[in-house]
């Protein structure tokens, strides 16, 4: 009997933490998802390009003065005018010029190739004669022939002396006053100083840092950057290359074997280069993500706490409800509905192991009467008294019921019927020798019963039957005695 009832309880609260789980799984993702989400959004949208703004005008100050210097450099009238005035027979003059631009503007070299002699000149000395059939001179007849809308060009070149080691050079054309090409002068910087200089905003912010050229070239990057010089080679990013290279800047966002970049382009035009900023993970998604991980953490160990009492309570009510329905309230034994269960139980057994089973109706005498002369509430202890009576004096696997007023039913296993109207019998002399004592009065009772045995498949209605005619027969009797059905 309690085992469906167990079964419904367990349904329901995997039900219950099903439900409750699935709602906290949607509400802690759900709102996990927005704020990451609208986390992404702030840093697209407005951390990344202000990192970029940021390091753009600082990188300005650092990366634009050697464009200035060499403009400086190419509009000075010494320069022009040493050229002009034939003064190339002294060398040293220009030598001091170039030394003097490096001690000034800490520059790592400063030069100048004239376009009459095609010597170049350092801060020391006339370093070499250029030749139009030099590889290495290359650089200079490019930039000769470049057309007057560009005065200068940024280029990366080896040292001269030093080829292992490479620096960003500003060249920068020097006109004569009437517009005639005279020569080109400019200045080196170290690409080490650069890279420092990413490193150290790659630190400040947090991001990572690097410049291409207009052909998705990586041409400067800190030493942390470890993925192919090309931005067309780089998984996630490749896809992004011709988008990134036709706009002067933009946001995108790409993923990079499973981790999501943000990307924040810039276009540097004095450079003709691309400030790359990226992001990958921000430390904000890394505490949102421990703090889903709480909430779903709190959200269990809630539901485990409310799982409990929940269990806890429909098993206190469960077994409250399942009293009420099979007890009989005045008594507080077995009521007719749990009876006939009961009944069917042991019949089946009895079918089964081929066994005995009886049945006595119990019937107080007059009862009728003790209601009259004493009240209903004596009456009611006179049927609770004779419950007890009736539970003490048989056996505990004997099955006793009220079936209504002031009438008891008795189920006795393994009893044939003689056995159980010696039973019966007994208990109506146990009964007739006790009193019951209520307020008003001490009322003697008696009881009469009638007995049947079970008879193969014979249904409940048919035994109560066949154990009433004998009831009937022992009240004829003159009561207070126990009678067989033969
Ligand atoms: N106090 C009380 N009386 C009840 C209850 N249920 C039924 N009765 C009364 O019990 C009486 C039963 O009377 P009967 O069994 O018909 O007759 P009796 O007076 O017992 O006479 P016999 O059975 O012939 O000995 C009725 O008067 C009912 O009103 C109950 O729960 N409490």
């Amino acid at each position: 009997m309690n085992n469906p009832h167990w079964l419904n309880k367990t349904r329901a609260i995997i039900l219950f933490t099903l439900m409750l789980l699935t709602a906290f799984l949607i509400i802690s993702w759900s709102s996990y998802e927005v704020a990451r989400q609208s986390l992404n959004d702030e840093i697209e949208e407005n951390t990344l390009p202000l990192t970029s703004d940021n390091v753009y005008s600082e990188i300005q100050q650092d990366l634009l003065k050697p464009i200035f210097i060499s403009s400086l450099m190419a509009h000075d009238t010494f320069v022009r005018d040493w050229v002009l005035v034939d003064r190339e027979e002294d060398p040293a003059a220009m030598i001091r010029y170039l030394g003097e631009i490096d001690r000034r503007f800490d520059t790592l070299f400063s030069f100048f190739a004239s376009d009459k002699t095609r010597r170049y000149y350092d801060p020391k000395r006339v370093l070499e004669t250029i030749s139009e059939q030099a590889d290495r001179d290359r650089w200079y007849f490019q930039i000769k022939a470049m057309g007057d809308d560009k005065a200068y060009v940024i280029d990366a070149r080896p040292d001269p002396e030093d080829p292992s080691h490479l620096d960003i050079f500003v060249n920068h054309k020097v006109m004569d006053y009437q517009g005639n090409f005279i020569g080109i002068t400019g200045i080196g910087i170290s690409v080490q100083k650069v890279r420092a200089l990413i490193e150290k905003y790659e630190r400040r912010y947090n991001r990572a840092i690097y410049f291409i050229d207009k052909t998705g070239a990586v041409v400067l990057h800190g030493t942390t950057f470890k993925r192919p010089l090309q931005i067309r080679l780089q998984p996630g990013l490749s896809q992004l290359a011709t988008s990134i290279l036709t706009v002067p800047g933009g946001s995108y966002q790409y993923d990079d074997r499973g981790r999501k970049v943000l990307l924040n382009t810039r276009l540097i035009p004095e450079f003709d280069w691309y400030l790359m900023v990226e992001q990958s993970e921000h430390p904000l998604q890394r505490v949102l993500f421990r703090t889903l991980i709480k909430n779903l953490g709190i959200g269990i160990g809630v539901s485990a706490l409310f799982l409990l009492l929940l269990w806890l309570t429909i098993g206190g009510y469960q077994r409250r409800l399942e009293y009420m329905a099979t007890t009989d309230k005045l008594t507080g034994i077995m009521n007719r509905q749990a009876f006939e269960y009961r009944f069917q139980r042991l019949r089946g057994q009895n079918l089964d192991e081929n066994g005995l089973l009886s049945m006595a109706i119990i019937d107080i005498d007059h009862f009728k009467h003790i209601n009259d002369r004493y009240g209903h509430g004596a009456g009611d202890r006179v049927i609770q008294h004779i419950a007890h009576l009736i539970q003490a004096t048989l056996r505990r696997s004997d099955s006793v019921c009220r079936w209504g007023g002031d009438e008891f039913l008795v189920l006795l296993k393994g009893c044939r019927g003689d056995e159980a109207l010696a039973r019966m019998e007994t208990l109506a002399r146990v009964i007739e020798q006790t009193e019951v004592s209520t307020d008003r009065a001490v009322i003697k009772v008696t009881v009469s019963c009638g007995v049947a045995e079970h008879r193969g498949m014979e249904n409940l209605d048919a035994l109560i039957d066949r154990a009433d005619i004998v009831l009937y027969q022992a009240k004829q009797a003159g009561r207070n005695q126990a009678k067989m059905r033969d």
